[in-house]
């Protein structure tokens, strides 16, 4: 057990958090020429700690494609994040991880550098309205974006024999989790989550509650025990948002739809499952599929969280449904 925080310490430079891994420090001239000096033009997105700009830089010789997040001129928040989603992702490179390039570090900015995603965020795609509103995503191709996510999340729970180091995400929602040319999921957005614990799925670590309004596991919220569970539970938030094509919270909604995951219970005492899938998936999806998928889903969900799986065996789940699904 370990108190709050292990990134982002004062006496952690950039430099010496970015060392274990490959990314590599970045000028300002060269951020501000790949971002035509952060016009507005280039604006891809904005999140809460600052604007995230499109751009190209150079990278061992070659012109690559980058998302450009310029965080809010120094805050203690920001700081701390900016400096834990550096060593986070130098120690931690996988598939369906979104990568860090690289990073500014100079006096009043604090820039991150990543691979361009070019299809956005999952989140964009269930629940943009308006004249953003997206094709509905078939359900293959959802149930596969669910796949990658939870092989990341799987790789960052339990790491590897060449990687042994562990992590909860501590943020996982559906704007977390970016698409890219085919339709490949990479979690990203690691300013908040925390190395360790060392050992057995539900072993803790006490800290303050930090997450997502729809998304916190409500036993963390409890105790603030985090484990890897909580990344599970939100997980399965994530696979409702999929199914469903509504958001963790809709305050729009009737009282009984306002949060997703208590309306899936309410519809699995019921009986009414069917009723909460979004309509454009009703023709699509198998019965038993829907099943599985539901099943997986409530187990996440459950407000115990020893009963919820871990995310090795949601994945090898999923990955054995889906061959079969698919076919
Ligand atoms: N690597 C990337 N490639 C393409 N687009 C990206 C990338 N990273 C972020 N974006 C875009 O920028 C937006 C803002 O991202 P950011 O991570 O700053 O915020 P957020 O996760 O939406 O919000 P918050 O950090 O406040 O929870 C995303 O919704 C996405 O559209």
């Amino acid at each position: 057990m370990s108190e709050e925080s292990n990134a982002g310490e004062d006496d952690k430079s950039p430099s010496t958090l970015a060392a274990a891994g490959t990314s590599r420090r970045f000028t300002l001239a060269e951020v501000q020429l790949a971002t035509d000096n952060f016009t507005d033009g280039v604006v891809i997105g904005q999140g809460g700690f600052g604007k995230v700009y499109k751009g190209f830089m150079v990278v061992d010789g070659k012109s690559v494609e980058v998302a450009i997040k310029r965080l809010n001129p120094r805050s203690r928040q920001g700081a701390r994040e900016f400096l834990t989603e550096i060593e986070m992702l130098s120690r931690f490179r996988h598939r369906y991880l979104v990568s860090l390039i690289g990073y500014c570090d100079e006096p009043d900015e604090m820039i991150l550098v990543y691979d361009y995603m070019p299809r956005g965020t999952l989140a964009d795609h269930l629940h943009k309205s308006g004249k953003n509103l997206r094709e509905p995503l078939p359900w293959s191709r959802r149930l596969w974006i669910c796949i990658c996510a939870a092989r990341g999340l799987d790789y960052l729970h339990t790491g590897t024999s060449v990687q042994p180091d562990r992590a909860i995400h501590r943020d996982v929602k559906s704007s977390n989790i970016l698409l890219d040319d085919n339709w490949d999921a990479k979690i990203s957005d690691f300013g908040l989550s925390r190395l360790g614990p060392e050992d057995q799925a539900y072993s803790h670590v006490s800290t303050e509650i930090k997450g997502t309004f729809g998304y916190v596991d409500p036993e963390y919220s409890l105790t603030r025990r985090l484990t890897r569970k909580s990344d599970v539970y939100a997980f399965g938030v994530v696979m409702l948002e999929a199914l469903c094509r509504r958001p963790a919270v809709d305050l729009s909604a009737d009282e009984e739809q306002l949060v997703l995951a208590g309306w899936l219970e309410d519809c699995i005492t019921e009986g009414r499952v069917e009723q909460i899938i979004d309509p454009n998936l009703r023709e699509e999806i198998k019965p038993e599929c829907l099943t599985e998928f539901v099943q997986i889903a409530n187990q996440c969900l459950h407000y115990r969280s020893k009963k919820r799986p871990t995310m090795s065996v949601s994945s090898l789940h999923w990955h054995c449904k889906t061959e079969r699904i698919l076919q």
